[in-house]
């Protein structure tokens, strides 16, 4: 569990700003491009009351922060959780518009959610909160518009409520073809084959890609995950199918080690669907957070919040490997020392790409009317991440740069590209 007085040292959005300018130095970015995409296109903050189930009314506040279009429609996920505020919507916005570009993928960034602790609500309130959230938000969604997809605390049954509101609200002959509205619903309503592990997969891949240009495998491998959700899980569970041992994992409520290996799909099972945790597993002790970083193993996923390697604990990791599966899990003083110490960030707008680009797929397969299975879907990824791999080690090889600053500039470049393509800026 997080000491949230110390992740507040530097905000997700000053980070995200220093990766964007000093890349756009390096770049020497366009300065009428550097100034659209320093800022952020649409900020839609909506309050709206819901019934509770004892009769009372709640009012919430949700966010919607469109970044920039330049590439396609907005895309990104929706987070239910009490950090949620203005900054961090922004910053996660523009995350998403880099990962998006970095990708290859026809889509700008966005990112939304509401400040909430789900677990203090039942799934019917849930249920009414997204959608008068949804309705709150109106026409700033939309299939070619801005199509939001799952992030922390929300997941497919809450992708396929704002799909059906958004369709209740639209006339009846729209209704059949819209449902590309949101990504990550369940396979019954539109949802895509493997889509659930998408994010997870692209963590796994990504490790491999990088352990093969080293002569390596996952093979006595130890590794530790912060974050037991749909992103830690699925990645864990990948890498321990490939021979990697799990030795540690931390959520909200517990960090837990076990130095012979933890059963990732027992502790799995472990977990009750969306309230669930990993305390009070059987097949691991429970630790002091304060120790979980300084483990010693080979690889660290940080796959739960922004801002958790900080300069409070960066010093402390042993790994080789930091495989960014969360959104801004390392600040900039943390990444400082991590690249000093030589280790190497896979960072989080390639590492969890995965997540993205299954639900471009979920969207191409909506929008054109067809079904595809998972061994296809599954080849697909696999065959865009291993690309987009390729391209960033170039990258660095050319510019003897780090990773994160090789990924920044394809992402920004690209951006760059399509502006002056346009003629906006000559
Ligand atoms: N779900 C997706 O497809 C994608 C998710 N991501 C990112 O991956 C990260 C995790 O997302 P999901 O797995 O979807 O969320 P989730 O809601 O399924 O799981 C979140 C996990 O983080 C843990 N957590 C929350 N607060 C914590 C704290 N203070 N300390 C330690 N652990 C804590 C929770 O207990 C839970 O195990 C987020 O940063 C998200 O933005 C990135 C790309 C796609
Ligand atoms: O699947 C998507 O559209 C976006 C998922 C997401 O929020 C992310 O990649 O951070």
């Amino acid at each position: 569990m997080i000491n949230t007085q110390k992740i507040n040292r530097q905000s997700m959005y000053e980070t995200v700003m220093n990766q964007f300018n000093s890349t756009a130095d390096i770049i020497d970015l366009n300065p009428n491009i550097r100034k659209i995409l320093g800022i952020t296109n649409n900020e839609i903050i909506v309050h709206f009351p819901v019934k509770m189930d004892n009769g009372k009314v709640e009012v919430f506040t949700g966010y919607r922060v469109q970044h920039n279009n330049a590439l396609g429609p907005y895309k990104g996920g929706l987070r239910y959780h009490d950090t949620v505020d203005i900054d961090a919507a922004k910053a996660l916005a523009m995350w998403m518009t880099w990962k998006t570009s970095l990708a290859g993928l026809p889509y700008g960034g966005a990112k939304g959610g509401i400040k909430i602790d789900p677990r203090n609500y039942s799934d019917s309130e849930l249920e009414r909160i997204t959608r008068r959230f949804t309705y709150a938000l109106g026409e700033n969604i939309g299939p070619e518009h801005d199509i939001p997809a799952p992030d922390v605390n929300t997941n497919a049954q809450t992708m396929a409520w704002i799909a059906d509101t958004y369709m209740s609200t639209i006339s009846s002959s729209e209704r059949s073809h819209n449902q590309h509205v949101v990504t990550g619903k369940p396979i019954g309503a539109g949802g895509l084959e493997g889509r659930d592990r998408a994010t997870g997969f692209g963590v796994y891949l990504s490790i491999k890609l990088l352990l093969e240009t080293r002569n390596e495998d996952f093979k006595n491998k130890k590794f530790i995950v912060q974050g037991f959700g749909n992103v830690g899980y699925w990645a864990s569970h990948f890498i321990s199918k490939d021979g990697g041992t799990l030795i540690a994992v931390q959520d909200a409520h517990a960090s837990l080690f076990n130095e012979n290996g933890i059963d990732t799909e027992a502790l799995a099972q472990h977990c009750e669907p969306r309230k669930g945790s990993i305390k009070g597993f059987k097949g691991a002790t429970e630790i002091d957070p304060e120790d979980f970083w300084g483990l010693d193993c080979d690889i660290v996923i940080p796959a739960a919040l922004g801002n958790q390697i900080t300069q409070d604990n960066a010093f402390k990791i042993k790994a080789a490997i930091v495989a960014e599966g969360a959104n801004g899990p390392t600040n900039s003083e943390g990444e400082k020392i991590l690249l000093e110490k030589g280790i190497t960030i896979i960072p989080d707008i390639f590492c969890n790409s995965g997540g993205v680009i299954g639900s471009y797929f979920e969207w191409l397969q909506n929008r054109n009317g067809e079904l595809w299975q998972l061994e296809e879907v599954m080849e697909k990824i696999e065959k865009k991440i291993t690309q987009n791999f390729h391209k960033i080690n170039s990258e660095v090889k050319k510019r003897n740069v780090d990773w994160r600053t090789a990924a920044y500039i394809l992402a920004i470049l690209r951006i760059e590209t399509a502006y002056n393509q346009r003629g906006i800026f000559p």
